[in-house]
């Protein structure tokens, strides 16, 4: 904005903030449009007739501007080297990271660090050799101890995340089966499907029982609800939907029953050999306790047991009673013992292991148990698998994308637990959290 005051003639500028300042006197040949001196002015303005008053005023003006734009102009230069430079940083700081970790796995395991699709269990380390292995590697977040690394697999999670965009088609960001859901449980699969939809997959293919089918749909029409499980050509049913599908979650609401473990042995037979990721939980893991080898050495499935499962697992494997004084060291043994599948102890704080490496996660959750906070952690590390084995940026393959989604998924269900108390305290319900997923994911990752 230009103001010409009638009776100073002085002009006010505008600044580079909006705000509108005078022009500097000694920089610019303005003598003649000084108020401070009435008498030259008055006679200078007898010389000058009122045009040519004018067109030095343009004049001047549009030096000024030309000058504000010019100033302006260097500014958004100087923004775009500093915003390039903090993304080069950024950059550099995660490949550092990536190799740091490579080295840590190639240093410590050899073939471990760039394992095969189903490698062979690998031998199960001595007690004196993992407890110094296990100091080693021992990462925490959410503590005060270890933030720093902490706080580098929260990026590692940020950098897997996909950018929304509106090239994409539905279904590029994640198609998550769910194999799950029987008479008797029909929440469990609905909180996995409906979290992994909330946190960011396209799609979400509940595949349950016939008598359970009607009630999961009931629940949200955002569902793709397939009543197949007990069918007797189950098997065939769920295979032509795999080649679409980009992560599975196998044992919520699964139950016990033979024909229904059976059903889920084969769909995990056929997950693995087109190679998609698999996340057990609940019932998947009684059936992995009765037949490890269903998914033993398979690179791309993660484990998510509680204290329970994870102490049926143990024994299952190992034939005697686990120590449980030292969760870090019983996980990485149920690991390596798996052939270095990842493993997600949940409990006061997650621990996170592909038997090279351990994590914590404590990030603060709350006292309240209610049933179903297990579904919404497998049903999210369903996507947040599917998105790390995809990522582009590379460092993400260098450390191990089971862990950085395991990490991710356990981050999330904690800060959801959380949230949720602070509005609902004790009457907190798995609903509750889900509801939080969007501002909690946002908090964590995209802030
Ligand atoms: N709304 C729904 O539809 C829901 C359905 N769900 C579905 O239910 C199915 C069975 O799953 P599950 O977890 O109840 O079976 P299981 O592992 O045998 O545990 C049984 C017993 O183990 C114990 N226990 C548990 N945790 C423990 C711990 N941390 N530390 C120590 N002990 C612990 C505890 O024993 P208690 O305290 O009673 O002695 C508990 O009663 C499965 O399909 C699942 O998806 C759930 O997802 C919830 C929401
Ligand atoms: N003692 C605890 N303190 C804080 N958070 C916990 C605690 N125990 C579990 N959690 C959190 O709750 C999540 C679910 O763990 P939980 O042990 O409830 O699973 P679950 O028994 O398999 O659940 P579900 O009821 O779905 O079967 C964990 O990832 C963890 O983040």
């Amino acid at each position: 904005m230009f103001l010409l005051n009638d009776a100073s003639c002085n002009v006010l500028l505008p600044s580079a903030s909006g705000a509108s300042v005078r022009p500097n006197n000694s920089s610019q040949p303005t003598s003649n449009l000084s108020s401070s001196r009435p008498k030259r002015t008055r006679k200078r303005r007898a010389n000058f007739p009122m045009e040519k008053l004018m067109e030095q005023f343009l004049e001047q003006s549009a030096q000024a501007e030309e000058s504000f734009y010019r100033m302006e102009e260097q500014r958004l230069q100087a923004e775009d080297r500093r915003r390039e430079a903090e993304h080069a940083r950024e950059l550099h700081m995660l490949q550092m990271l990536g190799q740091m970790f490579s080295n840590i796995s190639s240093a410590s395991h050899g073939s471990a660090a760039a394992p095969s699709r189903t490698a062979p269990p690998a031998r199960v380390p001595s007690t004196v050799e993992h407890r110094s292995a296990a100091f080693e590697r021992y990462y925490s977040f959410g503590s005060s101890a270890h933030r720093g690394m902490g706080d580098d697999f929260l990026s590692l999670v940020k950098s897997i995340v996909p950018p929304l965009s509106s090239k994409k088609h539905k279904g590029q960001d994640g198609r998550i089966g769910i194999i799950g859901g029987c008479q008797e449980y029909t929440g469990a699969p609905y909180f996995a499907a409906i979290s992994a939809l909330k946190v960011g997959a396209d799609l979400s293919h509940v595949f349950c029982t016939r008598d359970a089918a009607t009630v999961i749909k009931s629940y949200s029409p955002e569902l793709i609800v397939h009543p197949v499980l007990d069918s007797p050509n189950a098997v065939e049913e769920i295979e032509k939907w795999l080649p679409r599908l980009h992560g599975l979650v196998v044992g919520p609401g699964l139950g016990r029953e033979d024909s229904l473990l059976k059903t889920a042995k084969e769909v995990i037979e056929k997950s693995k050999a087109r190679d998609i990721p698999i996340v057990i939980d609940a019932d998947g893991l009684w059936l992995v306790s009765q037949q490890p080898s269903v998914i033993q050495g398979y690179q791309k499935g993660i484990l998510t047991p509680n204290f329970m499962e994870f102490t049926r697992l143990y024994e299952a494997l190992h034939h005697e009673p686990m120590d449980s004084s030292d969760h870090q060291r019983s996980a990485m043994q149920l690991s390596v013992a798996m052939g270095n599948l990842t493993v997600v102890l949940k409990g006061e704080q997650d621990v996170i292991t592909d038997g090279n490496k351990v994590i914590s996660c404590s990030v603060e959750g709350s006292g309240r148990r209610c049933g179903g906070q297990g579904d919404l952690l497998s049903g999210s590390m369903g996507v947040l698998a599917h998105w790390a084995y995809t990522s582009s940026t590379g460092m993400v393959k260098s450390v191990n994308p089971a862990m950085v989604a395991a990490f991710g998924a356990c981050s999330l269900t904690r800060q959801c637990n959380s949230q949720a108390f602070h509005r609902h305290g004790r009457s907190t319900t798995t609903s509750d959290m889900i509801q939080e997923i969007g501002s909690a994911f946002k908090k964590l990752f995209e802030s």
